[in-house]
């Protein structure tokens, strides 16, 4: 950083308030108004209308940010001060009308475009996963056509639920008909469990998916796993959506649309340090359901899966910095 450059405002001195008091933005971080504008915002949007199974997601955000209370500055994992080395900001929420989807799709895709006028990078933490859809479209506008790795138990490349096109099951199929999606960049990670039909696959794989499967991390491993995705990834800027269901039910129990066998949060998390040197433009971690969560499990996972998503833009920043 230039010495004109302001240093960034960082977490609130929990020596001085405990981590436990007061109102909880993420991390205990500032507002976005508190400080103008941030290098990486995060923004919740609290919205569940399009779930096909559990409900609760609309309560996502605030058990994150609660969670996320006893996250620290220093990630030893990556070697990074996150919020040193870029300004990182909690933007609130957006606001998403629960009784009309339409609305709330046009809502998510202005309010995140707007705030990209404030902030680099947007890591948005839900709500259901049908909020990846406007997200993405906001992405596109920005980028083009943008490689997306998606992280889920589910394909979420379904075609219509009871005749309904925007669902939580459908974000990745409207992103890849409306062509906000690169189609021969992008991946899904950690699918498993029963599907529709074999024709899913097929249906899938049209839309412009690569599939890198739990079977298959159970049978190669991580590493295996991350080289694969890279090879589909290239060098692209990459939009990064977490499904926390992508966990185990162990691992991520608050959710709605629990599928056995998945990834542990230690696998999820190695990944995600696996893929930094990846410019990582945009992200976020969906379905968190605090009303099947337990002692915060799925609350805690989340929270630092945003946080290493930070800390790996905060690499990408640090890499810039230096030249
Ligand atoms: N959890 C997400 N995003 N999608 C699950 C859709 C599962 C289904 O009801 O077919
Ligand atoms: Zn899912
Ligand atoms: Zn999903």
């Amino acid at each position: 950083m230039t010495e004109q450059t302001p240093s960034p405002v960082g977490p609130r001195d929990s020596s001085a308030t405990p981590r436990y008091a007061g109102h909880a933005n993420f991390a205990l971080l500032p507002g976005l108004d508190d400080v103008g504008r941030a290098d990486v915002a995060v923004v919740g949007v609290p919205f569940d209308s399009g779930v096909s199974y559990r409900p609760g997601a609309r309560f996502g955000p605030s058990h994150v940010r609660d969670a996320s209370r006893l996250l620290r500055p220093y990630n030893p994992a990556q070697d990074v001060s996150p919020f040193a080395v870029q300004q990182v900001a909690d933007a609130g929420d957006l606001i998403a009308n629960p009784f009309d989807l339409d609305e709330a799709i046009e809502a998510v895709a202005a309010g995140s475009r707007e705030l990209l006028e404030r902030a680099g990078k947007l890591v948005t933490i839900g709500g259901d996963h049908t909020i990846a859809y406007p997200l993405l479209r906001t992405m596109a506008e920005k980028h083009g056509p943008i490689a997306v790795l998606h992280a889920d138990a589910h394909l979420d490349t379904w075609d219509t639920y009871f005749g309904a096109p925007v669902t939580h099951g459908t974000p990745f199929r409207r992103a890849s008909e409306d062509g906000f999606i690169d189609l021969t960049a992008s991946a899904h990670l950690g699918t498993r469990g029963p599907l529709y039909g074999k024709g899913d696959l097929d249906d899938d794989a049209k839309l412009g998916f690569e599939i890198t499967s739990s079977e298959f991390i159970e049978k190669h491993g991580v590493p295996a796993a991350v080289a694969r995705l890279r090879e589909r990834l290239g060098d692209k800027p990459v939009y990064l959506s977490i499904d926390v269901d992508v966990m185990d039910p162990a691992h991520a129990p608050g959710t709605g649309t629990p599928e056995a066998g998945g990834l542990t949060s230690r696998e999820m998390l190695r990944i995600i340090r696996s893929l930094t040197d990846l410019n990582i433009v945009g992200a976020d971690v969906v379905e968190v359901s605090p009303a099947y969560d337990h002692a915060q499990i799925t609350g805690v996972a989340a929270s630092h899966l945003v946080y290493e998503l930070v800390s790996a833009m905060g690499r990408t920043a640090e890499r810039r910095a230096e030249g």
